[in-house]
This record gives C-alpha cells, structure tokens and sequence, in this order.
C-alpha cells in the first residue's frame, strides 16, 4: 500500500507556490493508481518524491504502513521498481547485465539472476535466447522500454512507480503492452502509481485514476466513476466530451446480453416459435445447434412460409457473433458495421449467451442501467411462454 499524508513540495526557483499541493492519497495492495492530468500539474514530482529522486517539502509517505523518511535511500529504492519513459537502459550493457543489475546488487548468485531474467523476458514477450546477449542499441524503442519494465520488476518490489513507460512506443504495440503489463500486475499484486498523459490508457489500466490539477487532486476514482460522474467541470472537460464511449470500453458483451432463452432449434415446432416470438414481443429467434452454437436466426415471415416444424432451410445467415468479452465500443462498431440492430452473444465455447442490442448498450452509456439491472426492452418471458429452449437458457 502507499499512503501520502498531505504531501508538498515546492521548489525554490518556483517561488511560494507549491508544484504539489498538500495532497492525501491511498493506493491500496495490489491496485494500479494512474495519475492523470495536463502537462506541469504535479504528477512526476509526486512520483519522485515515493523514491526520494525528489525531497518532499512537508507531508509523510507511507509504504505498507512504513514512514520512508525512516528508509535507507538505497533500501528504499531496492524496494521500489521504477520504470521511466526514457528507459534509462545502460548502453554498454547487455538486456540480460540491465534486468539483473539490482538483484546483483542484492547478492543474489548468477543461476537465480538468469532463471529471474529468462521469466521477466518471456513475460514481457521478449524471447530470451535472442534478447538477453542483445545491447539496447539492437532493440527498438518499443523492446527497449519492454526490457525497462522487465528491469523495473527484476527485484520483485512490491510496489512499482511508473512515469509514462509506453509513451514512446507506437500505438499498436502500445495496447499490447499494455494488457501484458496489466496481466502482470494483477497476477504478480504490485502496487503500482503510473503516470499518463493518455486518458485512453488511464481508463483502461487504472483500478483509480486521480486527475491532478495545479499540484491538487480534483478527482480520485475508478474509471467507471469518473466517466459517469465527473465531479467538476474541468474532469469532465478533461476526460472528454465522448465520455459516454469511453465508458463502453470499460463495459463487456457478457455484461449486456439479454434473454438468453430466446432461442429456437431446427426440429422444434413452428407454433411453439411462434409462441415464444409473441410472449417477447419480439420479431426474432436464434437457432442454436445441439451445442448452443447459434446456427442462425428466424422471424415471423420465415416460421410462417415454413411447415410445422423449424427446418435449416427457413434459418437466416447471422452476420456476426459477439464475444462474452469484447468490449462494448467495439461491438457498438460491429453493429453500425453490419447495419445490425442487435448481435448474439456467445462465451469462450461459441455458446449463446443473449442478445446485445443496440439499445440496452446506449441505456448503459447513459449509465440508466447498471449491470444486472433490467433494460427497459428486455421483456421477460411470459409464465406461459413455451419450454422451447431450455438447455440453452443460463
Ligand atoms: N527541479 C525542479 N526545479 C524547479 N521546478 C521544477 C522542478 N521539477 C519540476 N518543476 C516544475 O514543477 C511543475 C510540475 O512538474 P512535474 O514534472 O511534476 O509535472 P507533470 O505533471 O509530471 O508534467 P508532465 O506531464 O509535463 O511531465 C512544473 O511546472 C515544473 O516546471
């Protein structure tokens, strides 16, 4: 945990007014903090005064309940990971001499040193036969900040400072980093204050994210929060006007799927589909195979030109599948894509799992329906509605 107690610093070429204002903030275990404001507000010198690269002019920082004041300084950095966007690699080192750097120094012997350097390659997905002879003149910008977050943890630190780690790296590879670097965070539980200029990279990797503003905190709160309820103007100026969408980022396909027992199977009588259409009041039915893969879909003019039972024949192609963990901007564009009013859903095993409709998820950006509760289309089924699908129904 990192606790900052009314926490200033001020330098004196600034003159009186502090850069960091008197600001209280906890990171709980485990929780990745990002900080998250314009440029001059007073993120990096908080950040630097956690490893003492700044004196704190008053306030108190706590780590695990520890005052640091109280620290050796090089036994509080040991115990810090610090990661920087300007990497920091030392060039006449190899990437294997860099990662093992601080363990060396903690005594560790050269057999745990490689095994801890092969790990901390292979999770930054670097292949570690052909990277850890390599000099940081051989990698690119994005390998060499993949091996500075692979320094940073070299020591397993339970808490890890990070100052725009992937801010040189290119889009693409930046969102790949990104999710590896979560993965491993919340596998490994460290604690983490990261610093960003990039509000779409602070709501995807912060459990909180602190909008800072003048050397103060204006906001403190999880993505979610802060989207739906900015608690000034200047946040709600800051996270952006289309914050509605980026709330659907946060938000996944399985959070939205609706009435899963809306479903029909080839073989299965044709009033019964009838039946089961006009107790949802709906104009649609997927058919699924015997797996509960959805095979298709069918309304009224099919099941009416159709016999007494479903045939194949009488199915409608589907134009796509939504995954249970695509995340809801994305399948907002799938729809628009494919001139869609609604998509299945379906798990890790392509079975149903619901509708996604384009309605519930413009209810859930406007935050009118928190996860769990009913949309207002969403029409349950009728105490009489036939057992078409019950199988298919979780
Ligand atoms: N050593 C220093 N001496 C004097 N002023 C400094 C020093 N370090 C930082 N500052 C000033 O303190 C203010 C806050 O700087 P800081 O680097 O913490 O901001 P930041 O929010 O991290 O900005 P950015 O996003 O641009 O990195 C800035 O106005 C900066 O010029």
């Amino acid at each position: 945990m990192i606790d900052l107690r009314n926490l200033t610093k001020r330098f004196e070429s600034r003159g009186a007014k502090p850069v960091v204002d008197d600001i209280s903030m906890t990171v709980e275990e485990g929780e990745l903090c990002v900080l998250l404001g314009p440029s001059g507000c007073g993120k990096t010198t908080t950040l630097k005064m956690i490893n003492r690269l700044v004196q704190p002019t008053s306030g108190q920082i706590l780590i695990g309940g520890a005052d640091t004041a109280r620290f050796d300084i090089v036994e509080l950095r040991r115990r810090i990971g610090y990661a920087i966007q300007q990497v920091g690699l030392f060039p006449n080192m190899t990437v294997a001499e860099n990662i093992g750097l601080v363990p060396q120094m903690l005594g560790w012997d050269k057999p745990r040193i490689r095994a801890r350097t092969e790990t901390l390659l292979a999770m930054v997905s670097l292949d570690p036969a052909t990277y850890m002879p390599a000099y940081p003149r051989d990698l690119s910008g994005g390998q060499q900040q993949r091996v500075g977050v692979a320094r940073a943890l070299a020591a397993d630190p339970p808490v890890m400072l990070m100052d725009e780690p992937f801010g040189a790296i290119d889009p693409i590879n930046r969102t790949s980093i990104q999710d590896e670097f979560r993965h491993i965070q919340k596998s490994l539980r460290k604690t983490v204050m990261f610093v960003s200029h990039d509000i779409d990279e602070a709501m995807k990797m912060g459990d909180k994210v602190a909008i800072f503003r003048d050397g103060k905190i204006e906001q403190m709160a999880s993505p979610d929060e802060l989207l739906a309820r900015p608690a000034s103007a200047f946040v709600a100026d800051f996270v952006g006007a289309d914050r509605a969408l980026k709330r659907l980022r946060l938000m996944r396909a399985a959070d939205a799927a609706l009435e899963p027992a809306r479903v029909a199977r080839c073989g299965f009588p044709s009033a019964d589909a009838r039946a089961l259409l006009r107790n949802h009041l709906a104009d649609t039915l997927v058919v699924l195979d015997a797996q509960d893969k959805p095979v298709g879909h069918v309304g009224p003019m099919e099941l009416a030109a159709g016999g007494a039972t479903l045939d194949a024949a009488q199915v409608r192609v589907l134009p796509a599948v939504v995954r249970a963990s695509d995340d809801l901007r994305s399948v907002m564009s799938m729809l628009l894509a494919h001139g869609a009013s609604w998509l299945p859903g379906v798990d890790a095993d392509g079975r149903f799992i619901g509708y996604v409709t384009h309605e519930r998820i413009a209810s859930m950006a406007r935050g009118a329906c928190a996860s769990g509760e009913a949309s207002p289309h969403a029409i349950a089924a009728a105490p009489d509605a036939p057992e078409l699908a019950t199988g298919a129904a979780r």
